[in-house]
């Protein structure tokens, strides 16, 4: 028989933390079992970046656990970082750093072979020997991919990994993560729309204001509203939350919103 809990990857137990005067954590309970693939969404300001950055331990809670895999079987993309960060170094060679770490201060033995792997797996191969500086935002984005999979980790954790990256880099991050996520790699990410992962989420936690407001099924599953050519309103989306006293009701997703409550919403197509 198989133990659920024994497949829990990540775990974070009431969780609060404080940043400055702020309470941005309020008492989160998040579980990621091996081979999910968790949306981490809601409004900006609703705590995600937090929730990750305590995850993978750049942050200290304030009360709480967490409970992860060893920091080198966890790649972790940040939020918003430029691989080029002013330093002429080529693609490779940024890709290779991720195998470095407070104990291992040189790159191992094959290593030029592991960052080719890495930059396979994010399609960009052919660019290795490019200086970052030189590629463009989403391909960048593409190569501190592959700089958090060069360590071969079973667990990805990414902020944000498309915002304001171009669509063929989209696309490809997308075809880059279902190859991932075939071979079993267990996936949690934050994103502002599910766009071109929506087929791979298994799962949606939506944040606000720095609690869990919904644990379940991903809004765009249930009836593909995320798709970028799909246009519509839900006019009273808002008041139904209200009404119902539903806290998923968050800003900058409203579709969602109506997708997750059991009302479908009225749709307008222009
Ligand atoms: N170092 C800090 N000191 C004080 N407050 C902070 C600090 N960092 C973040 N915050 C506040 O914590 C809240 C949550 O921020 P966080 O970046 O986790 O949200 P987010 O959901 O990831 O937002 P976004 O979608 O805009 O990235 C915000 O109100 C932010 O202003």
């Amino acid at each position: 028989m198989t133990d659920p809990e024994h497949d829990v990857v990540i775990e974070a137990r009431d969780l609060h933390v404080r940043l400055g005067t702020s309470n941005v954590l309020r008492g989160v309970d998040l579980q990621v079992r091996r081979g999910e693939v968790v949306a981490l969404l809601g409004a900006n300001g609703s705590g995600k970046s937090t929730l990750v950055r305590t995850l993978v331990g750049a942050l200290a809670p304030t009360s709480g656990t967490v409970d992860v895999p060893p920091a080198d079987r966890m790649g972790y993309v940040p939020q918003r970082v430029s691989a080029a960060g002013g330093i002429p170094a080529t693609a490779q060679e940024v890709v290779a750093s991720g195998l470095l770490g407070p104990r291992r201060l040189r790159l191992p033995r094959g290593w030029r072979a592991r960052a080719h792997e890495a930059l396979e797996l994010v399609g960009l191969v052919d660019r290795c020997h490019d200086a970052t500086n030189h590629l463009s935002g989403g391909q960048q984005q593409r190569v501190l991919i592959a700089r958090a999979l060069v360590r071969r980790p079973d667990v990805l954790v990414l902020d944000e990994p498309v915002a304001g990256v171009d669509q063929p880099s989209q696309q490809q991050f997308a075809a880059t993560m279902t190859r991932l996520v075939a071979r079993g790699l267990t996936v949690l990410v934050v994103l502002h729309e599910l766009g071109e992962l929506a087929p791979l989420v298994t799962r949606a936690v939506v944040l606000r204001h720095g609690r869990v407001v919904h644990d379940g099924a991903p809004p765009a599953a249930l009836d593909g509203h995320a798709a970028r050519d799909h246009e519509h309103v839900h006019p009273h989306a808002a008041a139904t939350a209200a009404e119902r006293g539903d806290e998923t009701g968050f800003s900058g997703f409203e579709d969602s919103t109506a997708a997750l409550t059991d009302h479908p919403g009225t749709e307008v197509h222009p």
